[in-house]
């Protein structure tokens, strides 16, 4: 993809669009996304399930390194830590993802997660592989 619209990044992404994750503005130093969220993605205590803050901010920081990719390349995430700060309980979370290291041969990318008063609800640091051959991997 050339300058991928948001939408176009999204529809890439089909685990992420079951889950009704979308991605909101896609800019190489600063991509957005959102989760609209019901009561089946909840956990035991009703509240949204880690899982599923994880996979959004998954899906928002690998379109921010794809956007951070040289020419012909593709990613994979090999690592992602969050940390779960207070519990989202109703509403919309919304991702903002943006680049720490821009590397040849890694990306890392810096997600906040916050909720509908803008508290922020967690964080997560993904690491994403820098594969040069896009014909072998899915971006
Ligand atoms: C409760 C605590 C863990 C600790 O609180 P602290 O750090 O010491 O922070 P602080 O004292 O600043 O209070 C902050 C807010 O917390 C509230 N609060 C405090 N104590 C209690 C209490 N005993 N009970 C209830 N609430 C308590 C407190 O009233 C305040 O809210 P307020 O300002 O009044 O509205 C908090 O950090 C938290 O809820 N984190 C989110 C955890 C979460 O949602 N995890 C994901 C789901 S698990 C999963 O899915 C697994 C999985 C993961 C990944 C993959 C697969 C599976």
């Amino acid at each position: 993809m050339t300058n991928p619209q948001p939408a176009e990044l999204a529809a890439a992404m089909p685990y992420a669009a079951r889950l009704g994750i979308t991605i909101d503005e896609a800019a190489p130093e600063r991509v957005t996304g959102s989760l609209a969220w019901e009561a089946d993605l909840c956990t035991v205590g009703k509240t949204l399930h880690g899982g599923a803050l994880m996979s959004l901010a998954d899906a928002v920081g690998a379109a921010c390194a794809y956007l951070n990719l040289p020419p012909g390349a593709s990613t994979s995430t090999v690592e992602s830590k969050t940390n779960f700060f207070r519990a989202a309980r109703a509403g919309t979370v919304r991702a903002t993802s943006r680049p720490l290291h821009m590397g040849r041969t890694f990306v890392v990318v810096q997600t906040d997660l916050h909720d509908d008063d803008n508290r922020l609800v967690a964080q997560t640091t993904q690491t994403q592989a820098v594969l040069p051959d896009s014909s072998r991997r899915a971006p």
